[in-house]
């Protein structure tokens, strides 16, 4: 294999999944390898056609393919006219893939990939990377679902090692999972197409800033039974976002039904406790929240309050890693907080956690962040507190703080910013907040901002057309730093670093990742500056797992000296 060091290029990234089935390939040369290809079109669905002379040492698996009938054999040395005969009828009969198995110094492997280039055939020279104009992945597959790897040639036994890490950490029947998640996704599409309801609005929620108000909102407001199909819609893709795998495939058909029955059902509330009210021994409730994604964020308090816990009622944003700290037994609900389902599912959650108390069990009632900021903590308090039960309340570290934090954007900064704003992007029913006026030496932090990220940045940077009066606050002005962060100290953490100007197209080109903030002010710029670029993506962040490691080896290089 070449020394990927010296390549000239780096890799670049790969685009498609491709579906070779009924394809024809041809696999030149008889020896292990082609017999390896060889299977590995089979597998794939496709008829490999074997090209080699009369050979004594043609390996034996694909002797036993070729006596069987699973693949061909046309025993004659390469031949130009191979490329173009034996292929289906239906392409002309140009071969769909090639694979060379010659070895990179015999003289026919670049002739053929040459050749292939100029026929737009895909082709494969082993240990030749120059001369391939495809690689192969190491893949993982369960059911619907395929991962796949590559190295672009830099270690194949790496891409192996990668991929059975990659699968150990997926949990069983995730294929499975996906066939029923797809069946019922398919089920309402089919549903609401009928209903003429869909038009673009699966994963993303950004159509008021084109003034089509089809919007989830809007279908409250219009409250008929259509939308309350499109809704589960909408609910579907928040479980798939949301959801820890592990609670993901144990789902049931059952499970689904209810979930998406729910919005109908309205008061399905109780979600299996029965009020028995009599039981003597007084229950105790927690309200902790659970810091803004990575498990590291937990206070010690909320860690153990979740192991204390018989019940755990946790909002739908509280981090996977988080609840896949749980132990095992413990009574897990996950609140179906979709949009415009939070008030009803908040209700439900006030019933079961008084039920519970009420049977005398612990009950953690588990936020994302800080519980009292825009979680409505403080409603549930008083709820509780009301009931005979006053919670026990641990703060959180609130995205609101640490997401500019992990972004390394410092909240204030001397000479730059002397204060911060934290507010919401969105008001009660959807409604537009009022826009905060534009202090210079302010950072802003707008939190449930990015499904209407460009109507906040317009009223933010201009007035309304028809507001022509006096007017009592200041626009921001268009070049003002600003950066969005999304799923904030997760490994998947992204940074937007841009303008007011630029940063709407390059989050419609970035596509959202949520749970993410808009931070807005001129510290965004103060440790990076896109340097005149509209604007900067930075994926990833993995100090908080580094410092685990570190921890640990010191832990045990502690335990080697005692
Ligand atoms: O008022 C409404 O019914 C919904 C309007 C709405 C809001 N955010 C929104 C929407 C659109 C939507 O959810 O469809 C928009 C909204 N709601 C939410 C998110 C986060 C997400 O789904 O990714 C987002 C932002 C999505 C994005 O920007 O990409 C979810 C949400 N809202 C909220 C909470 C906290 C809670 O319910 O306990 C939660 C988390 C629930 C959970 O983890 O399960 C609460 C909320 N929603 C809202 C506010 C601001 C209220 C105000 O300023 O008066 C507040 C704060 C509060 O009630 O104290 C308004
Ligand atoms: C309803 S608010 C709850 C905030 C929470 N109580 C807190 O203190 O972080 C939800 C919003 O928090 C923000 N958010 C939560 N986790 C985040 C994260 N890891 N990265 C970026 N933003 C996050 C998003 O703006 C999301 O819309």
């Amino acid at each position: 294999m070449k020394d990927a060091s010296c390549d000239p290029k780096p890799p670049v990234p790969l685009m498609a999944a491709w579906n070779t089935e009924s394809q024809v390939h041809l696999i030149v040369g008889s020896n292990p390898l082609a017999a390896a290809r060889c299977a590995r079109s089979l597998e794939v669905g496709a008829t490999p056609i074997i090209i080699a002379p009369e050979t004594d040492d043609m390996h034996f698996t694909l002797s036993e393919h070729i006596a069987n009938g699973s693949a061909q054999w046309i025993s004659h040395e390469f031949e130009d006219k191979d490329l173009t005969t034996l292929g289906r009828e239906e392409v002309d009969h140009i071969v769909d893939l090639v694979f060379v198995t010659l070895g990179s110094n015999n003289s026919l492997s670049p002739h053929i990939s040459k050749l292939c280039r100029r026929l737009r055939i895909p082709v494969n020279v082993s240990d030749a990377p120059e001369l391939c104009s495809f690689t192969l992945l190491s893949t993982y597959s369960d059911g619907p679902l395929h991962i796949g790897i590559t190295t672009s040639g830099r270690g194949c036994k790496l891409a192996s090692r990668l991929r059975r890490e990659i699968a150990s950490f997926l949990p069983q029947n995730l294929g499975t999972a996906i066939d029923r998640l797809g069946a019922v996704r398919r089920r309402l599409w089919e549903e609401d197409s009928a209903a003429g309801l869909i038009e673009g609005i699966f994963d993303r929620e950004d159509d008021d800033s084109t003034g089509q108000k089809h919007t989830f909102n809007n279908l409250v407001t219009e409250g008929d039974a259509a939308a309350a199909k499109t809704r589960r819609v909408r609910w579907l893709s928040q479980i798939c976002e949301y959801w820890p795998l592990r609670k993901l495939v144990s789902i049931t058909d059952a499970d689904m039904d209810a979930i998406l029955k729910a919005y109908t059902a309205g008061n399905d509330t109780t979600n299996g406790t029965n009020g028995l009210d009599a039981l003597s021994k007084k229950g105790k409730i927690v309200l902790a929240g659970s810091g803004p994604g990575h498990p590291d964020l937990l206070t010690r308090a909320t860690y153990h309050a979740i192991h204390n816990a018989d019940i755990i009622l946790a909002d739908k944003l509280v981090p996977a890693p988080v609840l896949d700290l749980i132990p095992r037994r413990t009574e897990v609900h996950i609140a179906r907080k979709f949009p415009g389902n939070a008030d009803q599912a908040q209700e439900e959650f006030l019933v079961m956690g008084l039920a519970a108390l009420k049977q005398g069990r612990q009950v953690l009632r588990l936020k994302q962040g800080d519980p009292y900021l825009y979680g409505r903590g403080a409603e549930e308090f008083e709820f509780f507190r009301k009931e005979g039960y006053s919670p026990v309340v641990l703060p959180g570290i609130t995205s609101a703080m640490s997401a500019s934090l992990f972004a390394d954007i410092p909240a204030t900064h001397r000479g730059v910013s002397d204060q911060v704003l934290v507010c919401t992007g969105t008001g009660r029913k959807g409604a537009a907040p009022n826009p905060p006026t534009y202090v210079p030496t302010q950072t802003v932090v707008f939190l449930m901002a990015l499904h209407r990220l460009s109507a906040l940045v317009e009223s933010l940077t201009t007035f309304p057309a028809e507001d022509t009066g006096p007017q009592s606050r200041t626009l921001w002005p268009k070049e003002t730093p600003c950066a969005i962060v999304e799923r904030a100290s997760c490994p998947d953490q992204r940074v937007i670093r841009s303008t007011l100007e630029h940063v709407c197209l390059a989050f419609e080109e970035a596509g959202s990742r949520p749970p993410g903030l808009l931070v807005v002010g001129a510290s965004c710029h103060v440790l990076h500056n896109p340097q005149g670029q509209r604007w900067v993506i930075e994926e990833g962040f993995h100090g908080l797992d580094e410092l685990r490691s570190e921890v640990d080896v010191v832990a045990v290089s502690m335990d080697e000296k005692q």
